[in-house]
């Protein structure tokens, strides 16, 4: 049995009992029933995922940034060179990246993971080195990648998610970097959603209108030209992924795999959400929507989903940060069904 097979195989649905639970708890805690609105689901859903009331804590947090190279830059669709791909992972293992500065607000371990940037990173370490190509192919001209690379990037990001597991994190993290991912990510989604390339592409790191309108062109040339099929995820993924969507979606497989929770960031995360939910739909019980960036295809893949985002702050950087950001809520969450006392244990008079 190949990892991929097995992995899939290991991922189960929430577990009711412990959600009926966490539901009634809430329902008991010192507050008017309802009042922590979106946390109150998002704790049952914790509980449901670990399948124990109260669940254990999301904690420690780690963030794996999962990097690599696109061939369909060469069609223009970011005004960024590529070799700031390579560049940023740099910046990233200095400590530098925006990345950096909200882990280390957050208390998260960055895992940088070169998963097939077109450049070379100097061994150490600070970067895992899975790279399966030097970045993809064109998807307007051919396959982004084979099916055997796509299964090898998403086995790798599985093996990113056991291991951060068995060095006991609990709560993991996406993050990404890539220039031209969002155009891939757009082409991911408007396969998955059915949704027309013009709703679901947008202005990635900021482009002026006629690149956008090109950008659009580029992902219908790429989905006319491989028609990929939904029902076939590792072969989407071949025709118009990025090696970060494949690893990204093996990451959230793993997670889910695990029983532990995995906070997706922007549209790059929530594409390759679709890809892992398409391999197995239960894989979305482990995800939590962190925020909403400004990216057109993200509101998309999250409605798909049915995941709904806990912060909303208009970014559009990637990298992890808007999921960094949405840690404490995650933890506060988690956290009500653990500390907060009952009408019973604190001797509190209940509603009239
Ligand atoms: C300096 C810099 C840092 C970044 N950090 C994340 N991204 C984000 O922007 C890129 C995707 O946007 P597009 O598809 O428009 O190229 C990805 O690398 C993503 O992680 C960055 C982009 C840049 C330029
Ligand atoms: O949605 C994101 O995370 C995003 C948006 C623009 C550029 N890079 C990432």
């Amino acid at each position: 049995m190949t990892l991929l097979a097995d992995t899939l195989a290991r991922i189960a649905g929430p577990d009711d009992a412990a959600a009926r639970a966490a539901r009634a708890r809430q329902d008991r805690l010192t507050k008017p029933p309802g009042s922590l609105g979106v946390l109150e689901d998002l704790s049952v859903r914790l509980a449901a995922l670990a399948g124990a009331c109260p669940p254990p804590a999301p904690a420690p947090v780690a963030v794996a940034v999962f990097a690599a190279d696109h061939g369909v830059h060469a069609q223009g669709v970011t005004p960024w060179p590529q070799e700031v791909t390579t560049q940023m992972v740099a910046n990233m293992r200095a400590g530098g990246a925006v990345v950096n500065a909200f882990a280390r607000q957050v208390g998260a371990h960055v895992r940088t993971v070169d998963v097939g940037v077109a450049g070379t990173l100097a061994p150490g370490d600070d970067l895992t080195a899975v790279k399966v190509r030097p970045g993809t192919a064109d998807m307007t001209a051919g396959p982004a990648m084979t099916r055997a690379e796509a299964q090898t990037a998403v086995e790798a990001g599985i093996r990113i998610a056991t291991g951060l597991v068995a060095d006991g994190y609990r709560l993991l993290v996406t993050g990404d970097m890539g220039i031209a991912n969002t155009t891939a990510s757009a082409a991911l989604v408007a396969v998955f959603t059915g949704a027309d390339p013009a709703e679901v592409t947008g202005r990635g790191t900021g482009i002026d209108d006629a690149t956008l309108a090109h950008k659009v062109d580029v992902v219908r040339r790429a989905l006319a030209r491989h028609t990929p099929d939904p029902a076939d995820p590792l072969g989407v993924l071949s025709a118009v992924g990025g090696l970060e969507h494949a690893a990204l979606a093996g990451y959230v497989l793993g997670a889910a795999a695990a029983r532990v929770p995995v906070v997706l960031d922007g549209v790059i995360a929530g594409s390759a959400a679709l890809v892992a939910a398409a391999l197995a739909p239960d894989a979305v019980a482990a995800c939590v929507a962190g925020h909403r960036s400004a990216e057109p295809g993200h509101a998309a893949a999250l409605r798909a989903l049915d995941l709904r985002p806990l912060i909303d702050l208009d970014l559009r950087l990637g990298e992890g940060t808007g999921a960094l950001l949405a840690v404490p809520l995650v933890q506060a969450a988690a956290r009500t069904l653990t500390e907060v006392a009952t009408f019973d244990s604190a001797a509190v008079s209940e509603r009239g």
